[in-house]
C-alpha cells in the first residue's frame, strides 16, 4: 500500500514535504491526499482516515517544537503578542469531564443507574492500544464504568460482530465503541451497521449521520470530534451563525460530519478537499477554518484571513530525536504562523484531541439518561 500510496502522488506532493512553517504553500495548487506525505506506512491509507493518524507513521521535519500553548482559560483572554487567544482544549474538556461527574452521581443517586461504555479493541496497535486506556481513564474520571474485550489481530468479523451483538442487548452498556481502525480483513462497514443505533455513542451509524445531514431531524448521537470543535467554538463566545466556514477535508469521521454541524449552526459552509484547485484561495475567505486532513503544518499563515478562527483536529506524528518518545505531535496548521494572523486557533496537543474523549463521555451520559428516561 505505501508504494501505491506513494506512486499516485503527483510531483505537487513534493511542495507539502517541508513540515516546517516554511512558505511552501503559496505555490501549492492541491491538497494531496494523505497518503502521499508518509515516509513510512504501518497500515492502509484508508484506515488511516485523513484526521486521525493512528498510524504512527513520522513525518521528517526540520521545524523546530512549536513553544508550549498560552494557557488561556474558557471565557479567559489571554493575549499573545498578535493578540491571538489560543483555544485551550485540554481545559474546556476538564470542565465538561467535571460537569459530567456531577451528572453521573445525580443519575446513581436518584435512580441507581450508573452509565456504561464497552470499548471493543482489535489487534495490537500500540496507538489504538493508548487510545483506548485513555479513553477507560476518562470513564473512570468521571464515574462512567467501562467494559473492554480485546481480541487478537487475527480474529474474524464474526467475532467481532458476536461482542458487538453481546453488548447490544446487555443493559449495563449505554455505549458502544468499536476503536478504529480495524485490521483490513475486516469490513468496517459490516461492523459499525452491527451496533444498535441507540448505543452508537460514536455516531457513526449511517442513520445518524443521515439525520445530521437533514433539516429537521436529530441524530441521537453526534460524532465526537465534530461535536467537539462546535463545543469549543460554543464555550468560547464564537458565534458560527452567518459566518463563512471552512473544512479542510472530507472524511466521514471529521470533515464531513463537522461541515454538517457547522451548517446545522447556520455557518456558510465550504469543504476544501484533496481535489480542490487553489485551496488556500477559499480558505483565506474563511471566518471559521476546521482541518481534519491529517498533513503535518500544511495550513499555512498565508491561508488564513487576518482574525479568523482556526480549529485544527489533525494530530500528526513528525520524527523528533529530541523527544523521549522519538516523536511529537503537530496539527494540520502552521501554529507558529496561524498565532500571528488568528484571532483565536486551537493548539496540537492540547487542543481538539482532549475534546474528543470528553464528547465520548458525554455521549454515554446522554445515551443512559435517555434509555432510562432520566432528566
Ligand atoms: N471508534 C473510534 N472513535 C474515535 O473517536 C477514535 C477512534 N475510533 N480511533 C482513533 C481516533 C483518535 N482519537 C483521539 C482521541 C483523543 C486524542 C487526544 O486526546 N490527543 C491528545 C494527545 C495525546 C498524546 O499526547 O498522545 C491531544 O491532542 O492533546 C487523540 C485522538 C479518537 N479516535
Amino acid at each position: 500500500m505505501a508504494s501505491a500510496a506513494a506512486s499516485s502522488c503527483s510531483s505537487l506532493s513534493m511542495m507539502f514535504l517541508t513540515h516546517s512553517c516554511g512558505a511552501t504553500s503559496s505555490t501549492a495548487h492541491r491538497l494531496l491526499p494523505p497518503g502521499c506525505l508518509r515516509r513510512r506506512l504501518h497500515c492502509h491509507p484508508l484506515q488511516m482516515g485523513p484526521t486521525y493518524l493512528r498510524c504512527l507513521t513520522f513525518h521528517s521535519s526540520a521545524a523546530e517544537p512549536p513553544s508550549p500553548p498560552h494557557v488561556v482559560l474558557p471565557h479567559a483572554s489571554l493575549t499573545t503578542e498578535a493578540n491571538t487567544k489560543v483555544i485551550d482544549g485540554k481545559a474546556v474538556a476538564k470542565q465538561i469531564r467535571d460537569e459530567i461527574t456531577a451528572e453521573v452521581s445525580r443519575m446513581k443517586e436518584a435512580i441507581g443507574v450508573i452509565p456504561g461504555l464497552a470499548v471493543i479493541l482489535v489487534g495490537d496497535r500500540k496507538d489504538s492500544a493508548t487510545y483506548v486506556r485513555n479513553k477507560k481513564k476518562a470513564c473512570e474520571s468521571v464515574g462512567i464504568s467501562s467494559l473492554e474485550v480485546h481480541l487478537e489481530e487475527d480474529s474474524t468479523e464474526e467475532e467481532v460482530l458476536k461482542h458487538i451483538a453481546g453488548y447490544n442487548d446487555d443493559p449495563l452498556v449505554h455505549g458502544i465503541l468499536v476503536q478504529l481502525p480495524l485490521p483490513s480483513h475486516m469490513n468496517e462497514q459490516n461492523v459499525l451497521n452491527a451496533v444498535r443505533i441507540e448505543k452508537d455513542v460514536d455516531g457513526f451509524h449511517p442513520l445518524n449521520i443521515g439525520r445530521l445531514a437533514m433539516r429537521g431531524r436529530e441524530p441521537l448521537f453526534v460524532p465526537c470530534t465534530p461535536k467537539g470543535c462546535i463545543e469549543l467554538l460554543h464555550r468560547h463566545g464564537i458565534s458560527i451563525k452567518g459566518k463563512r466556514a471552512v473544512v479542510i477535508g472530507r472524511s466521514n469521521i471529521v470533515g464531513m460530519p463537522a461541515a454538517l454541524l457547522l451548517q446545522r449552526e447556520d455557518a456558510t459552509v465550504t469543504v476544501v478537499h484533496s481535489r480542490t484547485n487553489n485551496p488556500e484561495e477559499i480558505t483565506k475567505q474563511a471566518d471559521i477554518i476546521i482541518s481534519a486532513v491529517g498533513q503535518p503544518n500544511m495550513v499555512k499563515g498565508s491561508w488564513i484571513k487576518p482574525g479568523a478562527v482556526i480549529i485544527d483536529v489533525g494530530i500528526n506524528p513528525v520524527e523528533d530525536p529530541n523527544s523521549p518518545r522519538g516523536y511529537r505531535l503537530v496539527g494540520d496548521v502552521c501554529y507558529e504562523e496561524a498565532v500571528e494572523v488568528a484571532s483565536a486557533v486551537t493548539p496540537v496537543p492540547g487542543g481538539v484531541g482532549p475534546m474528543t474523549i470528553a464528547m465520548l463521555l458525554q455521549n454515554t451520559l446522554i445515551s443512559a439518561k435517555r434509555m432510562h428516561n432520566f432528566e
